[in-house]
């Protein structure tokens, strides 16, 4: 009979420690709901009374369906009784269906940074946590530097967890702080707490201050403990926690635990397990990690010739999960790496149905490799390898024709006698047979360019509305006078689509221009725009 085990999420308490990270009642309460949707067990909210977000996030029911909301707090201050202790009262009078306190377990810690007797330390541990039993009716102790405390002193250390679990814990929580234990120690140190106490009573927390995170915590689990503490995409002080994204799916698909576990999560909500992960990202702003265990971008990428073709064959060969299970995606990259099986799996992504000795894929294929000889990246910029494969079948109409451009950048001193720069762009495109002069001003030439670009044209406009250049990357090639730039462009829509373009030249704007045009017709094409038409008038954009 497999044993439960149980998931602990601290995003919103520790991952709210992170460099850089903000959250607002609103993000917490939309990733509160996210993570009970997932079917994580515990859901730890923050610390009430530190701040007044997180006070008025445990102002009023959170809302949760499954998960028990958990409020984080400290042991009562030394030298006052629990019932007298303002901090520990928010904690206790919040709606919160647990509560979680951290306390001192090394005793280098209860002599420094408490300056307090160990005994007294000892004691308020006990006496906080049976305040907590008595009231919430769920108490956990987050056992502060569990690991550290029990290599200085581990008679001490297992004493202060003896006093929670005496005062009525249902969890004691072995952290490792400072992140710096490795999972050998962690192994044979959580043991020695299991065996005392009970698995069912011991949880790990770990930080990864050693890159060591989900393995100490794997070694925790593997060692009998029964409840895991982590963060979405490992946010957290300093290096960060245990990341929930990479523990969970470890702890379902692979064996032993497997086989010896069952968690909150079933195959259904292991799927949102991606979606997850990017709703974080999306609140803080940030660009997913492609690199991501399980639900990176390039978690399933596959990119070596040899790969794909395997691949193709049976995605066992080198996938070690399917992608679906956690609700990612196979990707088949195209590069000077690829071989016609990548071009072939990469059109029926495209829905391009080819015989697959049509020599054109091999013509494609050179042509990818020529080019990318020459700077080009496609494996980066699947949206222009999708137009350059569609040209070369003849898939993509003439849109519009640019007859030239110019970008000029001016340094002068203004009105009021300040320094200012100044990018000035016009260009001449000719739309349905129509010549189109457009200006457009930015806050560099290729803004200008794009503002000039997208002012007017014509009856493509309006596919356009919801185009957004999301980032830019430039990256210079070669050394010396051979140097060409290579642009990298990332482009959104109104719908949530996001497609990247890469264009190359000696000349920075030239390589932004055909990156930025790259973009302007895919999009086009994706939004099923008619071919141009032909005739000649000319008019000025505006008029
Ligand atoms: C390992 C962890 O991640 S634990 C969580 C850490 N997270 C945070 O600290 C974020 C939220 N914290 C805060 O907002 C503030 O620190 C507060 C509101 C909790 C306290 O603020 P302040 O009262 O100004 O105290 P300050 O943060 O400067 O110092 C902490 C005090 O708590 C004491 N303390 C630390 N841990 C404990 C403990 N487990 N039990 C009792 N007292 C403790 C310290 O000795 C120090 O006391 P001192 O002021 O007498 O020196
Ligand atoms: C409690 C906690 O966050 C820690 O000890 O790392």
């Amino acid at each position: 009979m497999a044993e439960r085990l149980y998931l602990f999420d601290t995003t919103l308490r520790d991952g709210a420690q992170t460099q850089g990270v903000d959250f607002s009642v609103e993000d917490k309460r939309t990733i509160a709901a996210a993570l009970d949707r997932l079917g994580i067990d515990y859901i730890e909210g923050g610390w009430p009374g530190a701040n007044p977000t997180d006070s008025a996030f445990f102002g009023a029911p959170q809302g949760l369906k499954r998960g028990r909301m958990v409020a984080f707090g400290m042991t009562k201050r030394p030298g006052r009784s629990a019932a007298n202790d303002p901090g520990l009262a928010q904690v206790l009078d919040s709606h919160s269906d647990a509560a979680c306190l951290v306390g001192k377990t090394w005793d280098f810690h209860v002599d420094v940074a408490l300056g307090i007797s160990r005994e007294e330390n000892r004691d308020l541990i006990g006496e906080s946590i049976a305040a907590v039993k008595a009231r919430k009716g769920e108490a956990m102790f987050d056992a502060e530097h569990f690991f550290d405390g029990y290599k200085a002193n581990p008679d001490y250390a297992l004493e202060c967890l003896a006093a929670a679990y005496e005062a009525g814990a249902r969890w004691l929580v072995l952290c490792d702080t400072n992140g710096g234990s490795m999972p050998h120690e962690v192994a044979e140190i959580t043991a020695v707490a299991v065996a005392r106490f009970g698995g069912d009573r011991i949880g790990i927390h770990a930080h990864n201050d050693t890159e060591n995170a989900v393995a100490n915590s794997l070694a925790a689990v593997k060692a009998g403990a029964r409840q895991v503490q982590g963060t979405i995409n490992g946010l957290g002080e300093r290096c960060g926690n245990a990341n929930m994204i990479a523990l969970i799916p470890s702890l379902i698909l692979k064996p032993p635990f497997r086989d010896a576990l069952t968690t909150g999560i079933s195959a259904d909500q292991l799927a949102h397990l991606t979606s997850v992960s990017r709703l974080l990202d999306e609140l803080l702003n940030r660009a997913p990690n492609r690199h991501a265990a399980y639900v990176g971008e390039n978690a399933f990428a596959h990119k070596g010739g040899l790969h794909v073709s395997a691949v193709e064959k049976d995605p066992r060969t080198y996938e070690h999960v399917p992608p679906e299970t956690v609700g990612n995606a196979r990707k088949i990259l195209v590069s000077d790496q690829a071989g016609r099986s990548n071009v072939i799996a990469r059109f029926r992504e495209l829905d391009i149905h080819l015989d697959p000795k049509d020599p054109r894929i091999n013509r494609l294929l050179d042509e990818v490799k020529e080019r990318e000889a020459t700077g080009y990246a496609y494996d980066g910029a699947e949206a222009s390898f999708e137009l350059l494969a569609r040209r070369a079948l003849g898939q993509v109409p003439d849109y519009f024709q640019v007859e030239r451009y110019r970008a000029l950048v001016e340094r002068r001193y203004n009105a009021r006698g300040q320094l200012t720069t100044v990018s000035e762009a016009v260009v001449k495109c000719i739309v349905d047979g129509e010549t189109i002069l457009s200006a457009g001003e930015g806050n560099g030439p290729v803004n200008a360019l794009d503002n000039a670009l997208r002012q007017d044209l014509g009856r493509y406009s309006g596919y356009l509305k919801g185009l957004r250049l999301v980032d830019f990357k430039v990256r210079i090639l070669n050394g010396g006078t051979e140097a060409v730039t290579r642009v990298l462009v990332e482009s959104a829509d109104e719908a949530g689509a996001r497609w990247f373009t890469v264009g190359v030249s000696p000349n920075i704007v030239e390589a932004s221009f055909d990156a930025l045009m790259d973009s302007i017709v895919w999009k086009l094409y994706r939004a099923g725009a008619p071919p141009g038409r032909v005739g000649q008038t000319a008019r000025l954009a505006g008029a």
